[in-house]
């Protein structure tokens, strides 16, 4: 359907059951393709934000995925479309093997085989992680748990990608292969991050999130390039870094 966002949030509110107000009117609207950046201090509000795309927090307001309201009856087909990577993989890798766990999740979906197995392999090819297929999960590098956690969620083919965290604790080279695996993806993405060198590297446009709001939203780079802002909110650049187009 033409003109549909893929992600439709609006006057998203949440307190948590203690009191703290933890969204406080998240509005942002994200169209199929985009690669998006999610920035803010801790405690900002994000991965609050990141358990309500997927049912997992219930706030008031209004989420759509793809043109499709979340509500309790929607919400089996909402968690299909909406694939949640979370920062430790031990969250998402539980199966004797890797094709078992990346096969978990489109298997709880009803995709049977033959079309199962097509997932299975072509979720680890995209990942660069064909060769792994038979292995335990427990006995890879950490790096590569990421990317078949990564896998894991792909299998489901869901129209949007949310990583939490995606570079957290990735030594260089496995910081740089899950870029290259990322920027391979044909997918819409959001992508919660402190480190913002990835954020520019990997997403054309970046909201900040402030005491549960979006504070600014735009060209990644021209968040970056501001100063006063970033420091507003309790952000900054490796030191030495520019980040300049
Ligand atoms: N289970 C909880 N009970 C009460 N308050 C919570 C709970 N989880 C988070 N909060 C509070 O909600 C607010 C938003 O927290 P959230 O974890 O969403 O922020 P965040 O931006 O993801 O932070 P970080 O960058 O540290 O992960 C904070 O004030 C936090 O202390």
């Amino acid at each position: 359907m033409a003109g549909v966002s893929a992600l439709d949030v609006r006057g998203l509110e949440y307190r948590y059951p203690d009191g703290t107000c933890a969204l406080d009117g998240i509005d942002l609207r994200v169209e199929p393709g985009e690669r998006v950046a999610v920035l803010g201090p801790n405690g900002a509000g994000k991965t609050t934000f990141v358990l309500h795309l997927n049912g997992v927090l219930t706030g008031t307001g209004h989420i759509e995925v793809s043109g499709l309201s979340l509500s309790p009856g929607t919400l089996r087909e909402i968690r299909r479309r909406v694939g949640v990577v979370f920062q430790d993989p031990d969250d998402q890798l539980f199966m004797p093997t890797v094709a078992d766990d990346v096969a978990f999740g489109p298997a709880n979906f009803g995709v049977a085989e033959p079309e199962l197995g097509e997932r299975v392999r072509s979720a680890l090819a995209a990942v660069g992680m064909s060769a792994h297929a038979d292995r335990s999960p427990m006995h890879l590098s950490e790096g590569q748990r990421r990317r078949v956690a990564l896998a894991t969620v792909l299998a489901s083919d869901p129209e949007l990608l949310v990583l939490d965290e995606p570079s957290a604790n990735l030594e260089p080279v496995a910081r740089r292969e899950l870029a290259d695996v990322l920027l391979s993806l044909d997918r819409t993405m959001l992508m919660v991050t402190h480190d913002l060198p990835y954020a520019l590297q990997l997403c054309p446009r970046a909201v900040l999130i402030d005491n549960g709001v979006v504070v600014a939203d735009g060209p990644t780079r021209d968040l970056l390039a501001d100063a006063d802002l970033l420091a507003a909110h309790r952000l900054e650049l490796p030191w030495g870094f520019v980040p300049h187009p």
